[in-house]
């Protein structure tokens, strides 16, 4: 008997629940007009397919057209052709279940790190009690260790603390998927290693489907399940997806005293080699 690919199976050959794919990308194209009149095809027939727990991330080198990719995951942009769908469900706009943290931390100056988060929680849960949207927006600050920063404004915190508002506030609204364009990007090294580990510690505990774009090799390893690499634009595709084989919870330390973790690196770093132009 052949077995359905979307169906589990016990070692002792039972049937186990079906395991539904999450977000399917099918032949996916997105050109932009030229100023000539003609197209720019950016992307070019991307296929992925991520699990509702599944960690991924995103490297390729400028231009390729992660953020595009992302964007239309997002909903924020729309794709030429081809099919992006959500649980079965076409994509087609932005909605809560998918929320996207910026490199840049998009927060509203004039409201503090408490009221910044709150406005996102009030326009997605407009019907929970004052006592519900205070508990939970009191319960992601502390997720990111925030709370004595709550009724600071942004232009009193660090540029770590901001993006950690920002994930905060991501979390907040408790969507299906978080979409992260280098959401460590703009920090220092022991910020970032350190807003590193609170994000997977956080994922560890509460499994969602992430998609991270990031130009770091070493991020990519340590936080994510697969790392999708793309082949330089225009026309970019998917050249390859690389499985990372660690269990969760990771440890940094001890993925650095195994020999598959370079030998996954050296791999990632080839492919970028193979892809590397004068523009980067
Ligand atoms: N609105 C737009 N109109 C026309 N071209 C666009 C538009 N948005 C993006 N592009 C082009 O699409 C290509 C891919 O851009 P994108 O920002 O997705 O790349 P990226 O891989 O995320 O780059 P980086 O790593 O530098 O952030 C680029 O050549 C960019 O100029």
């Amino acid at each position: 008997m052949v077995k359905p690919s979307n169906y589990s199976f016990n070692s002792d050959n039972t049937e186990t629940r079906p395991t539904e794919d999450f977000l399917v990308i099918r032949d996916l194209v997105k050109a932009y007009p030229t100023t000539n009149g003609s197209q720019s095809v950016i992307l070019d027939g991307i296929d992925l397919t991520v699990q509702s727990d599944e960690y991924i991330s995103i490297i390729g080198h400028s231009g390729c057209g992660k953020s595009t990719l992302l964007k239309i995951v997002a909903g924020l942009e729309q794709a030429s052709s081809g099919q992006v769908t959500l649980e079965g469900k076409p994509i087609s706009k932005p909605g809560a279940e998918r929320m996207m943290v910026f490199q840049q931390y998009s927060l509203l100056p004039w409201l503090t790190v408490r009221e910044n988060v709150r406005l996102a929680v009030d326009e997605v849960m407009p019907r929970l009690s004052k006592v519900e949207k205070r508990e939970i927006v009191n319960e992601h600050l502390a997720m990111v260790n925030l709370i004595a920063a709550a009724e600071k404004y942004p232009d009193e915190i660090s540029g770590g603390m901001k993006q950690r508002v920002g994930i905060a506030r991501a979390l907040a609204i408790r969507p299906k998927m978080l979409l992260m364009d280098e959401p460590f990007g703009a920090l220092d090294a022991l910020t970032r290693g350190k807003l590193q580990r609170q994000v997977l510690d956080i994922w560890e505990h509460h499994p969602q489907a992430v998609m991270m774009i990031t130009h770091d090799v070493d991020e990519a390893l340590f936080m994510s399940d697969r790392i999708v690499m793309m082949t330089n634009g225009p026309q970019a595709q998917i050249g390859e997806i690389l499985k990372v084989p660690f269990a969760h919870p990771r440890d940094r330390a001890a993925l650095r005293d195994d020999k598959r973790y370079y030998e996954l690196r050296n791999h990632a770093l080839a492919f970028l080699d193979r892809y590397f132009t004068q523009d980067d």
